[in-house]
């Protein structure tokens, strides 16, 4: 990673000519020493001085310096090294570290085995500490006897090299010739002693060098670039403990310390997730998890990550924190296109089926069920929050059970491709808008009520599900337009109109189908009240700029188990997003997960919006919601009929319904229809044992009503 280059970049430019050739660079240091080739003048001092900064910032200097340290360090940390195994070989230090360390990690199972083994090896020290005290009888006697033993031999020898010689003076000679061995010894030690004197340090330095150099005992500005950049380097238990045991938290690096080798116990085993590796830590008693999780930016840099590259979050396992650290670059890798794009023959289930939105950072898909949940999404402007909430509405519009009453009040054709899919569409930022807004969202709680009307009548009566979809609602809370009742449409008061329709929505609009989803930008009290905020069952939430207003995006249980999205990159982040909510699989205990959507741009939208109106044999769409009482029911027969040969009169009844829900309410009945087309000379027919009504049929009737007069339908 990037070392050198910022010296290149402060090189000031070359003179164009020089007169005056340069003096020939060496290599290694022309980048740092680009002055002194411009054939410019100096007086002496600054020549000095440039001198002197040109010798100091010279990346020869540096490597001199850094190799200079790294050796030494190496000698000093292979005699920390030497001195602890031979203390540790010598006592018990080292059944007790692992005492502690086992008893860190809460197994206390492991904790008495070591206790077993320390306990034994006392015991075995102790022996030979007695033994030890009679040693030195012991060994002039073994002395003695040796000696004895020896003479003996040597004299014995003597004897029977004598009478094999015939001569007495044999006897002597072994005993001669061990003398002249020790006498050359003495002399080999006398003439070696000297240099072996000499040299004995030395060798031992070396040694020490030896062992340092092996277990990389020195700093890491002190190593060579090759070792010192770890940057991506895989993350390997090691480096995770002495990550935390650099964190800063002093209980913790005191703990670690402690435990020396044996602080990799704290770690559960390192498993790959997705792009990245997760482990469970159990942190020593005295340390809180919350500790670990305020330091992130220092843990992603001691594991050589961005911050954005490491999440910390708390598992159920009491003082454990879960690290999951992405391999390094990996999550600005894009995940690859929509299934919802790539597979033309999808369809949607709103109860059973699971939109897919994209993927968590374990690389699975991340589903997310919108079954009877309302939904917020949030997050700062540009980010892919349309993008987001209308990948979503794209996937249950291949449910073609599935109604839509649409507001965006950005209005630059985000939501366009929904005409012809949505009974209602308003698009635009105007207060007009958001008045027209406000009144679908109070139509959605009418059909609300209606269906909870009807549900207390018949506990089985199921209704179509009805998003209701309000993108940049922002907008319509900071509407400052009062109504003629003198209401405001905007605002958080009891009085608010659009404030208490959502609120009511949310209340009671799940159990009935009738659901709000809102995309709001950059959270407040003001653009995002919070009743409004805590009404939603699915969160989520794009990058933001403070904590704070992750909380408000995404609540205070999330915020509190690690939910970051104030942590993540304006611009870099497109896209991903902070979810909390029981509609999308999890980990056990966790409240909240990050998923990297998938980009749905606008032309495959408007293709899988094609898909979806071909699924619904033609919606026609409004523009508002219709305030007029007065409507004429054989044109808007033929308008729900749109392109169908033929259509069942309940669902004519449906469309109707949907149409002018005041107009069309429960009074239209199979009967009521029947009646209308007979005024005009036509009935609904049967086809394969249901009723419906030809759209040939009503066109006929709407040609011959001329001369015979309307029929209209009123409330
Ligand atoms: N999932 C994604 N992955 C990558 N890039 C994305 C993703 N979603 C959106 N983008 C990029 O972000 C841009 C903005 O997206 P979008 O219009 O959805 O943002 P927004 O947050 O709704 O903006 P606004 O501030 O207008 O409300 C897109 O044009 C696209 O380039």
């Amino acid at each position: 990673m990037g070392t050198v280059h910022h010296l290149d970049d402060h090189r000031p430019e070359r003179p164009p000519i020089s007169l005056v050739k340069p003096p020939a660079l060496d290599p290694a240091t022309v980048d740092t020493a680009p002055e002194d080739e411009a054939p410019v003048r100096l007086s002496g001092g600054r020549r000095v001085v440039r001198g002197l900064r040109t010798v100091v910032t010279s990346e020869r200097t540096r490597a001199s310096v850094r190799a200079t340290a790294r050796h030494g360090a190496y000698v000093v940390g292979g005699a920390r090294i030497v001195t602890r195994r031979a203390w540790d070989s010598r006592s018990a230090a080292r059944y007790e570290r692992m005492i502690r360390a086992a008893e860190a990690a809460g197994n206390h199972e492991l904790a008495r085995e070591w206790e077993e083994r320390g306990r034994a090896f006392r015991a075995a020290r102790h022996q030979r500490r007695m033994e030890l005290l009679s040693a030195p009888q012991r060994l002039a006697k073994g002395a003695a006897a040796g000696v004895g033993v020896t003479g003996g031999g040597l004299l014995l020898l003597g004897i029977i090299l004598a009478v094999a010689n015939e001569n007495f003076a044999d006897i002597a000679t072994p005993t001669l010739a061990l003398v002249e061995l020790v006498r050359w010894i003495v002399v080999i030690v006398s003439v070696v002693w000297g240099p072996l004197v000499t040299l004995a340090p030395w060798l031992g330095l070396l040694a020490l060098w030896g062992v340092g150099r092996h277990q990389q005992a020195a700093p890491q500005w002190a190593l060579p670039t090759s070792q010192r950049d770890t940057g991506g380097a895989p993350i390997t238990p090691s480096i995770v403990v002495t990550a935390l045991r650099d964190l800063g938290v002093p209980a913790l690096r005191k703990a670690i310390k402690e435990m020396g080798d044996a602080g990799a116990a704290m770690l559960g085993p390192i498993r790959i997730a997705g792009c990245g590796v997760e482990v469970d830590v159990t942190l020593p008693s005295g340390v809180s998890t919350n500790e670990v999780q305020d330091r992130r930016r220092k843990l992603a840099e001691n594991l050589a990550r961005h911050e954005h590259e490491v999440f910390i979050t708390i598992p159920e396992a009491a003082r454990t924190v879960r690290l999951w650290i992405a391999d390094s670059g990996a999550l600005d890798e894009p995940i690859g296109p929509s299934p919802l794009v790539m597979d033309a023959t999808m369809t949607a289930h709103y109860k059973k089926g699971k939109a897919p939105w994209g993927r968590n950072l374990r690389g699975d898909a991340a589903e997310l069920s919108v079954y009877q949940r309302h939904l917020l999404i949030t997050g700062r402007s540009n980010q892919g929050k349309t993008a987001a909430l209308r990948s979503l509405a794209l996937w249950l519009a291949l449910d073609p059970t599935v109604q839509f009453w649409i507001a965006d009040l950005k209005g630059v054709g985000d939501w366009s491709m929904f005409d012809g899919i949505a009974d209602v569409l308003i698009e635009g930022p105007s207060d007009d808008h958001v008045i027209q807004a406000t009144e679908m969202v109070e139509a959605a709680v009418e059909e609300m009520n209606r269906r909870i009307e009807v549900r207390r009548n018949d506990p089985s009566a199921t209704f179509p599900p009805l998003p209701v979809i309000v993108d940049e609602a922002q907008v319509a809370f900071m509407c400052p337009v009062k109504s003629d009742d003198g209401r405001y449409y905007g605002g958080a008061k009891a009085t608010s109109r659009y404030f208490m329709a959502v609120r009511q929505i949310h209340n009671q609009g799940r159990a009935v189908d009738v659901l709000m989803w809102q995309g709001t930008q950059d959270p407040t009290d003001q653009n995002l009240p919070k009743l409004v905020r805590e009404g939603a069952h699915t969160r989520a939430s794009l990058v933001l700029g403070t904590e704070t207003q992750s909380r408000m995006a995404l609540g205070d249980k999330a915020v509190d188990d690690g939910a970051a999205p104030h942590m993540l990159r304006q611009g870099l982040d497109r896209g991903t997003l902070v979810v909390s909510s029981d509609g999308i699989e999890m980990p056990t205990g966790q409240s909240f997960l990050t998923v990297r959507t998938h980009f749905v741009d606008d032309d495959p939208a408007k293709e899988i919006a094609h898909r979806a109106k071909e699924l619904r044999h033609g919606v026609t769409t409004r523009n508002g919601i219709e305030q007029t009482e007065e409507r004429d029911a054989l044109t808007d027969i033929a308008t729900v009929i749109g392109d169908a040969p033929r259509l069942r009169t309940n669902e004519v009844l449906k469309r109707l319904h949907s149409l002018a829900p005041k107009v069309y309410g429960d009074q239209w009945t199979n009967d009521r229809l029947k009646s209308l087309l007979e005024d005009h000379g036509e009935e609904p027919k049967k086809s394969h044992g249901v009723m419906v009504i030809h759209r040939d049929h009503v066109l006929r009737a709407l040609a011959n009503r001329d001369t015979d007069g309307s029929a209209s339908a009123s409330a």
